[in-house]
């Protein structure tokens, strides 16, 4: 899995349980303020580069976990059911690791399973594990379905995500209103057309 070791220190935390942020942080922080054309040093922005190491800390909390531990616990008594499980238009927040500008969109994660299924909610865990972090829209996409598939080894799982990338709003091409959308069949959504209809017509596609 893919843990990244942080090389500015162990985490340490305030007396109000918030995370210390690194000197090395704030500093360049207040770089990219000067960069942006503001002075750091005014009253306004004086205490902005920890309180922007700290929003940090939490856009990319998936980086300290490995998403896939969620559906490590399952439940193989479910009366017999062996039909689609579809968790549909989950909201989540990303960044983008071209510009570290926000992706906001839903996803909807589905699976037929074998003999096992998870909690529900664990589904969103997953996909909020990968999301928090920097990221491309295709390889969240992949991620979350191979996570589901390495753990449940269900017969097949789908992942769709459509989103709203803020680099492309705010900035560059500025084009508001387009959502990126991106799928990943695996198993029997993949090879078998009847699974794949049925799944999409459940998603609403
Ligand atoms: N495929 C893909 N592209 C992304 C994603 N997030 C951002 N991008 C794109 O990444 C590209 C980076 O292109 P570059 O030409 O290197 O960067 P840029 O000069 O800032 O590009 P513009 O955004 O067109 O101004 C842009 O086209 C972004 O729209 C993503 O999740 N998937
Ligand atoms: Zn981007």
């Amino acid at each position: 899995m893919n843990f990244i070791p942080r090389d500015l220190g162990d985490y340490a935390f305030d007396d109000e349980g918030r995370p210390l942020v690194p000197q090395a942080v704030q500093d360049a922080v207040r770089t990219l303020i000067r960069w942006a054309g503001d002075d750091p040093e005014r009253e306004g922005l004086r205490d902005t580069p920890a309180r922007v190491g700290r929003a940090w800390r939490d856009y990319c909390t998936g980086y300290d976990e490995d998403p896939g531990r969620h559906l490590s616990r399952t439940f193989e008594e479910v009366g017999g059911y062996d039909e689609i499980v579809l968790l549909k238009d989950i909201p989540f927040q990303s960044h983008c690791e071209h510009h570290m500008a926000p992706i906001t969109g839903k996803a909807s994660i589905a699976y037929l399973p074998r003999d096992r299924v998870v909690g529900i909610s664990k589904l969103a865990r997953v996909l909020h594990g990968f999301a928090r972090r920097l990221q491309v829209q295709e390889r969240l996409t992949a991620e979350v379905a191979q996570s589901i598939q390495d753990h449940l080894q269900p017969h097949g799982v789908a992942v769709v995500i459509e989103a709203q990338h803020g680099c492309m709003t705010g900035r560059g091409v500025r084009t508001p209103g387009v959502a990126m959308v991106t799928s990943r069949l695996l198993g029997c959504f993949l090879d078998d057309r009847a699974s794949r209809r049925e799944l999409l017509a459940l998603m609403g596609y």
